[in-house]
């Protein structure tokens, strides 16, 4: 009932119309305390890699992408003998979210020439490697064994590989009943692994389509030492990668490698010798073909000179070439792919085949007909296969596809890997800590959401950014003006707000450096009373998944505080420019999210909305109905998308069980009542609304400081920041920090000095050093006022020199005069 009104009232809903829909088949959610099913919690604390901070979208280990983070990319990308597609995303960002099954699926198919599925089988090895295990299992779509191999994970502890892992059975192909010789090698083998010690087995087959009775899983998963047959296939050319941006300790490399949104496509060239930001891919769309197309013409870019040892020639050769190497004996098979000019199965055959050996692959274009009919070959694509003995002729394959040909290719007698060519990938992650779940009331407002978002927002997003000028830095100036008059969370906050409002206002340059905002924000100077968490503690904003609501969840919250604030306290924005103006806060807001939220295309579509109706906004008021109804907007258009959480579906907002007198029927039909939607707005979003348990590290009222040795979720100081800079005493409460004077008036001075050092780059931190260095933990700033100090006072001295010279001069003068 409760659903069939909300789904009406949002049919008729100016700020809803579409999750009408939606709402039907959804449950609202409840004002109660937001508690998952103990089983949820259960799951999510046992989730292991990736359930904590690191590695959010995708699983090093688990994965077929390779996770880089601010300690391997470098090292990764520098001077390597394979190209790199690196993906710089934000584990927060929606659309980041809706291609990660893309990305994966891109890094999986170039992995293999087929979805490889690891099966883990059984309890038992004995029992996995039954005799009849293999007939049992033969499904009734005809599966080809790839690679049969016996591999150990008892409690997540990596075991050396039993003594028989040797065995590798390829060359089966279209397995329909298994030859008796396979079966009696896996029970011989079965029987001399210590079936007692290695209770699981990873079987891998071609082929994920079936999933083997008595089969745990059907999914990739990679077993902690290598089994034969899952190793990457072009990654010995080129590596599809992922960096997550929105952890703290890869802010700073992101920033290196210059990335304002998400996601970012680089490509970096194999020997790349000096460090490079590498080349952006904008394709017209980013399927997962269109990529993978894109990787071999990024490939066939580089030079002979530079192009990665690994990858064969990608050009075609001519048809003389062909036929010279027909009648001709040799050691191996050469094949040849012949197709027309725009086709990409032969560069992606000649990929497969890489970590093979005994065979050469080879392509040609197919333009001259009277080629190919001698040949034999009435279609492209096709391949001319040359055997080793000299014999050749067209190979028959079911469908003239890359998976067909690979296939095909791979299972002839005597190819076969190469031994130990291929690369070692990332280790699993391990670091990641299990998430703890808090319970909260969907009808508050928490300050930890408020200030870990600020927190994110002042370090990590506005961090993609190297210096400030221009439009930038005047939005950055009107938007921390906004906040620091409107921001409804505790005073330190407030007040560090303040402090870099009067400091963006008072400065004549056009161009700020970020690390000098960095610089305010973690309070260098150590002005007591000041102070924004540096930890990401999420309440309200939780997810049930790591990678989901966070970040832009309290973003949203924020902006929704300060429309209200700015409708509930007219003056507060008084002698700021930004007073008079309905859409002031709005307009504001619009220009934050175009120019700094790191999800390009949800400020692209938030802008589409503002266009559209901005301009009807004439009291603020209205500006609070106007994001309301927009964020309604955005809640049914992603409603069903990937980065919705289930546990927080995305529903007309507020539900009927949050504001009853929100909601209400004319003639049968549901609908909104505005105004009582705007009391409860100015309600909810209001400072009474706000609570503070949960927030961390403010030194006033909640939970205070952490516990000694308690690590909070997303928890990090940020990378290549020397202790006495950023490290923890800075950052810490400022009832914690010795007592030190309001430097309010006197800052000033201090901090252009500050930024004047900062505009020569890299020289500020090596005087930082010197500062610290020779200040015995003096800030900068304390230096710099000892110099202002020392240059006024030695010019009071001259001042006062000249004067008395001049003086007595004249006193001179005017008792040597009546003697003349
Ligand atoms: C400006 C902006 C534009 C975005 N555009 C996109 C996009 O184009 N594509 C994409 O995938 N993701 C986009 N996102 C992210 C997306 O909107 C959500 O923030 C994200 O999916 C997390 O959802 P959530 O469940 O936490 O709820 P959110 O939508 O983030 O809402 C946070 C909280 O606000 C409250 N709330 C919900 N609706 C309203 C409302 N109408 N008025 C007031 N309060 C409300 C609820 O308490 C809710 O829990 C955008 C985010 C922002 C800030």
């Amino acid at each position: 009932m409760a659903a069939a009104r909300t789904a009406a009232s949002a049919a008729r809903s100016p700020g809803a119309p579409a999750a009408a829909a939606a709402a039907r088949t959804r449950r609202p959610p409840s004002a109660r305390p937001a508690r998952l099913p103990p089983l949820l919690v259960l799951l999510a604390a046992a989730a292991g890699p990736g359930a904590g901070g690191a590695a959010r979208l995708y699983r090093a280990g688990e994965d077929a992408v390779w996770v880089l983070d601010s300690g391997s990319v470098r090292g990764a990308t520098a001077n390597s003998s394979a190209a790199w597609l690196v993906q710089f995303y934000s584990s927060w960002c929606g659309h980041c979210i809706g291609y990660a099954p893309t990305w994966r699926a891109l890094a999986a198919d170039v992995r293999g020439p087929y979805p490889l599925a690891l099966w883990r089988c059984s309890a038992s090895a004995a029992a996995g490697l039954h005799p009849g295990f293999i007939p049992r299992m033969t499904p009734p779509a005809p599966v080809e064994i790839w690679e049969v191999g016996c591999q150990v994970r008892m409690t997540g502890t990596p075991l050396p590989p039993p003594p028989s892992l040797s065995w590798g059975h390829r060359g089966l192909p279209r397995l329909s009943s298994p030859p008796d010789p396979l079966v009696e090698s896996l029970k011989a083998s079965a029987t001399t692994s210590a079936p007692g010690l290695y209770p699981s087995c990873v079987l891998t087959f071609i082929s994920s389509s079936v999933t083997p009775p008595g089969c745990l899983e059907s999914r990739f998963f990679e077993a902690p030492v290598p089994v034969p047959g899952c190793f990457p296939y072009w990654a010995a050319a080129i590596r599809v990668a992922a960096l997550d941006c929105a952890e703290e300790k890869n802010q700073e490399v992101c920033r290196a490698y210059d990335i304002h949104f998400y996601p970012t496509f680089r490509y970096f060239k194999a020997f790349t010798k000096d460090f490079t930001t590498g080349e952006n891919f904008k394709g017209p769309d980013r399927e997962l073909q269109t990529v993978r197309r894109t990787m071999i013409n990024f490939l066939q870019n580089h030079t002979d000179g530079n192009r990665p040892p690994a990858c064969p020639s990608l050009d075609p050769i001519r048809p003389s070439d062909v036929l010279s190497l027909i009648d001709k004996r040799g050691d191996r098979y050469v094949a040849v792919l012949l197709e027309d000019d725009s086709s990409y199965v032969g560069r992606e055959v000649i990929l497969d085949l890489i970590p093979y050996e005994s065979i050469e692959v080879r392509r040609a274009l197919g333009s001259d007909t009277a080629f190919l009919q001698k040949l034999g070959v009435p279609s492209l694509p096709s391949c001319y296969l040359i055997y080793p003995n000299g014999s050749h002729g067209p190979v028959t394959v079911g469908k003239p596809l890359r998976s067909f040909f690979s296939s095909y290719l791979r299972s002839l007698p005597g190819v076969r890997k190469k031994p130990g060519s291929l690369p070692g990938r990332p280790s699993r992650d391990e670091s990641s800590e299990a998430v703890v779940w808090r319970d909260f009331d969907r009808s508050k407002l928490y300050t930890a959401d408020l200030e870990s978002g600020l927190h994110h927002l002042l370090r990590v997003e506005l961090a993609a950014h190297r210096s400030l000028a221009g439009a930038e830095l005047k939005t950055l100036k009107d938007f921390i003006t906004v906040l620091a008059k409107l921001f409804p969370g505790r005073p330190p906050v407030r007040k560090l707000l303040e402090m870099l409002q009067e400091w963006l206002a008072s400065l004549p340059l056009d161009r700020i450096p970020y690390d000098a905002v960095l610089d305010l924000v973690n309070n260098k100077m150590r002005i007591s009373g000041i102070f924004l968490t540096n930890h990401i503690k999420w309440v309200g904003c939780q997810g049930s998944r790591p990678e989901l609501r966070g970040y832009s969840c309290s973003l949203w919250k924020l902006f929704h505080t300060l429309t209200v604030g700015a409708g509930t306290h007219p003056k507060a924005l008084d002698g700021t420019g930004l007073e008079d103006d309905p859409q002031a806060v709005l307009q504001t807001i619009r220009r934050y999210v175009h120019v700094f939220f790191g999800c390009k295309e949800c400020g692209e579509h938030f802008e589409e909305m503002a266009k559209e109706s901005i301009d009807s906004v004439k009291t603020p008021d209205q500006a609070i109905l106007w994001l309301w109804k927009k964020h309604n907007l955005v809640n049914s258009r992603l409603a069903g998308h990937p980065s919705e959480d289930p546990k927080f579906p995305k529903v007309p907002w507020p539900s009927p069980d949050l504001c009853p007198a929100c909601h209400e029927e004319i003639k049968g039909l549901g609908t909104w009542n505005e105004g009582q939607v705007l009391l409860f707005l100015k309600q909810h979003y209001g400072r009474d609304n706000l609570v503070d348990t949960h927030s961390a590290d403010l030194g006033g009222p909640g939970e205070g400081a952490p516990a000694p040795g308690e690590k909070q979720e997303g928890s990090q100081a940020p990378p290549e920041q020397p202790p006495a800079d950023h490290g923890a005493e800075s950052l810490r409460p400022p009832s914690l920090l010795p007592p030190r004077a309001h430097l309010s008036e006197r800052s000033q001075p201090g901090l252009d000095l500050l930024l004047g050092s900062r505009a020569g780059g890299e020289g500020r931190r090596g005087a930082e050093a010197a500062a610290a260095f020779l200040g015995m933990g003096f800030s900068s700033l304390d230096m710099s006022l000892c110099v202002v100090l020392y240059v006024a006072s030695s010019l009071f001295l001259m001042v006062m020199y000249f004067f008395f010279r001049v003086r007595s001069k004249r006193w001179k003068v005017k008792h040597h005069h009546p003697s003349v």
